[in-house]
Parts: structure tokens; C-alpha cells; sequence
């Protein structure tokens, strides 16, 4: 059966009409549409803008170490979340310890903040990533203050460190950055990443055998007790990394993976609110880390632990940060590893 032709001119409307949808889509994405919008490249220009570039290094926690050990789980985690990570037995883990701050050469007295990052390889070949800071809540609620931070930390080339005023001015406007400012007043910095208890900050959803979901965050717990950074160790540019070795010659360093299990009501989708300490506290195994190996070329170098890359079983909650560091790790991961090519040092098996 002959069917009637289509108008040349309407064929070349549609092709018309289909290239230009992808090309709009391309352009709202890059943000050309909407320049007054804050994306992910923008927030990576700013953290440049204020720092430098330090080739091929993480734009944010650019100073860091590999770790390698395992998870050991005990299978309580398995009341909350199927992931085939918490039944029980040995997951294996690749890490990295950090400071915040874009510079690589950065003291480690410079910051009160330390991070830890965990990449735990399952079984069936799914990972869970997660990037976890020292303090239990995060300094802003929405991408957008995470943003008008950075702007406002920009260092006074006088100086070379944020003008107070325009730090204050901020934080004045945005109440919500209190509570983290208090907690590190009341905290002082630790004396090694081996006595640091480090935090999931944004919450997520965990699925368990049966269905049911709950909002979780989570913490890992070191055996080592807590002490603070000593006037010795301050003057140390690289205390912690020293502290480290140190302390792996001596055998492997670990901590348990705590589960906050939220209740009905609790805020999923602000990381500046912390949860009654009441909540259930599942301890879910324990993290061994058996040695440290510097970043360079280190197998933590190339691995982007975007921490929406979940198992199985968890999932993200609505907490807007989640989306926006996802983004932002990205931008960050494809600079550091296209300005690797260049560099000396050599590292395969990048994992974006
Ligand atoms: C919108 C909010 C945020 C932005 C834009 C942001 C930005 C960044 C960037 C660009 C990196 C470097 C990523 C890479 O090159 O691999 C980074 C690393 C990191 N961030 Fe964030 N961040 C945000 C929120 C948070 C929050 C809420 C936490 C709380 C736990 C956090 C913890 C970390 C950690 C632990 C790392 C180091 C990961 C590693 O060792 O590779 N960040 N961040």
C-alpha cells in the first residue's frame, strides 16, 4: 500500500524542532539559558577563583592519603538496609583521609575539619561511596549557601585570608550556619585521624529485606580515644600524616560503622539540624584500615567518592546537598584527571 509522501519542508520542520529540543536541553544543562543560575562548574570557577588551580589535586580536601583495609560487618545493619554489604562477612575498602581547603600544600593546623572516604567494593560488583567530615552537621542547607560561602570566603589579596566582614555579613544572613559554628567552638580539633569520629552529615534511605524504608545517617566510631591537637602537632604541617605512620607500624586502626535510624518527622533534607540523640544507634560492624599510602599515586587518587553512588538497599533522601555534591565531585573529577595526563606521576583504573 503507497502511502502519501510527507512534505519535504515538514520533514525538515521536525528534524528542525528535534535538534533544537537537544539543543536547548544542552544548553539549559551547561547553563547558558540561565546564567544566574549556580551550577556545578560554577561552584568548581569559584573554588579556582579563590585559590588557584593546583593541578591535578581535588578542588575541595585537595590534601589527602590512600587507606586500604576492609569492613568486617557484624549483620546487625541488616534491620535497616538489604545492602549485601551489611549481611555479614568482609567487604574490602579503599580510602582516604583529608583535610578540607583547596591546597594541597595546606598546614593541617589550618583547618579544625578532618574527612574520611570510604569506598567499600561489594561482591556482586556495586560500590558504596561516601565522604564523611568530622562534624556531625554541615555549616549550610542548600547548594545555593554552600555557593554564597565561597564567594564570601574569597581571601583579601592583602591578606590572603577572607575578610571578616564579609564572612560575618554571611553568616548573619544565614542563621542555620550556627550550629556547626558552635559545635566547633565547643570541639577542638583532634590530634590524628585515628581518635576522629567522621559523619555522613546528609541523611539517606535505607530499604530493608521486607520493603521498608527508613532515614538513616551514618558515623564511623575510632577505637582510639579522643585528644586534641597539641601545640607540638600544631606546628607540624603534616602531623597527621606523620601520626598515621606511625601509627599503622604498630597495626591496624579501626572503627565502627554506626546507623542512626531517624524517627517520623525527623529532617532528612537539612544537614545543618542534628537528630535527638535518642534515635537507634545500630553499630553495624567494623572498619579496619591496615595502611596508609600517599595520594600521588596512591589507589584513592582517582576515585571520585561521590556519595550517591550507593548499594542496593540505600538510597539518597530529598536533602538537596546530595545532587549538588554529586555534580560538583564530577566537574572536580574530570579537571584533576585531564590535568593528570600531564603530570609525571602515573595511576590506571580511574573510577569517575
Ligand atoms: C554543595 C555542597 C558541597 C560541595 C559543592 C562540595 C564540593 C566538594 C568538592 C569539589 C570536592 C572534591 C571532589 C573530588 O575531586 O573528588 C569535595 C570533597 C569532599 N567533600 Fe564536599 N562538597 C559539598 C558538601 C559536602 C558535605 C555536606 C560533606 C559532608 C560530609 C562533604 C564532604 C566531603 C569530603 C569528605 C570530601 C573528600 C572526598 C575525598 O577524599 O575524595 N562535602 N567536596
Amino acid at each position: 500500500m503507497n502511502r502519501a509522501p510527507i512534505c519535504v519542508p515538514c520533514r525538515l520542520a521536525a528534524i528542525a524542532v528535534v535538534v533544537g529540543c537537544a539543543g536547548a536541553a544542552f544548553a539549559w544543562t551547561a547553563g547558558w539559558l540561565t546564567p544566574k543560575r549556580i551550577t556545578a562548574p560554577h561552584i568548581i570557577n569559584t573554588f579556582e577563583s579563590n585559590y588557584g588551580i593546583h593541578t591535578g589535586y581535588r578542588r575541595n580536601h585537595a590534601k589527602g592519603l590512600c587507606v586500604e583495609g576492609w569492613f568486617e560487618s557484624n549483620g546487625n545493619g541488616a534491620q535497616v538496609s538489604r545492602a549485601a554489604v551489611f549481611a555479614p562477612g568482609r567487604t574490602p575498602v579503599i580510602g582516604r583521609f583529608a583535610i578540607p581547603g583547596s591546597n594541597p600544600g595546606a598546614p593541617d593546623a589550618s583547618t579544625p575539619v578532618r574527612s574520611m572516604a570510604l569506598l567499600f567494593q561489594l561482591q556482586d560488583g556495586e560500590q558504596w561511596r561516601t565522604g564523611m567530615n568530622s562534624v556531625p552537621i554541615f555549616v549550610v542547607r542548600t547548594p545555593k549557601q554552600f555557593y554564597s560561602q565561597l564567594v564570601a570566603s574569597k581571601p583579601d589579596p592583602a591578606t590572603g585570608k577572607p575578610d571578616p566582614a564579609k564572612l560575618d555579613a554571611f553568616f548573619q544572613a544565614n542563621p542555620e550556619t550556627l550550629p556547626f559554628r558552635q559545635w566547633l567552638k565547643a570541639h577542638p580539633p583532634s590530634s590524628s585521624f585515628a581518635n576522629t569520629a567522621f559523619y555522613s552529615v546528609n541523611a539517606f534511605i535505607a530499604t530493608d529485606a521486607a520493603g521498608n524504608q527508613h532515614a538513616v545517617r551514618w558515623q564511623t566510631v575510632p577505637e582510639v580515644a579522643y585528644a586534641p591537637q597539641t601545640a607540638a602537632e600544631k606546628a607540624d604541617p603534616n602531623f597527621l600524616a606523620d601520626d598515621f605512620s606511625t601509627r599503622f607500624a604498630g597495626g591496624p586502626l579501626r572503627w565502627h560503622l554506626v546507623l542512626a535510624v531517624a524517627a517520623p518527622g525527623d529532617p532528612t533534607n537539612d544537614a545543618t539540624l542534628s537528630w535527638p540523640a535518642d534515635r537507634q544507634q545500630i553499630d553495624a560492624g567494623t572498619l579496619v584500615l591496615q595502611r596508609a599510602e600517599p595520594q600521588a599515586n596512591g589507589m584513592c587518587r582517582d576515585v571520585n567518592y561521590d556519595p550517591t553512588i550507593l548499594p542496593n538497599g540505600l538510597k539518597p533522601s530529598d536533602d538537596p546537598l546530595l545532587a549538588a555534591r554529586s555534580a560538583a565531585y564530577a566537574v572536580s573529577f574530570n579537571r584533576r584527571t585531564r590535568e593528570e595526563a600531564n603530570l609525571t606521576q602515573t595511576h590506571g583504573g580511574a573510577q569517575p
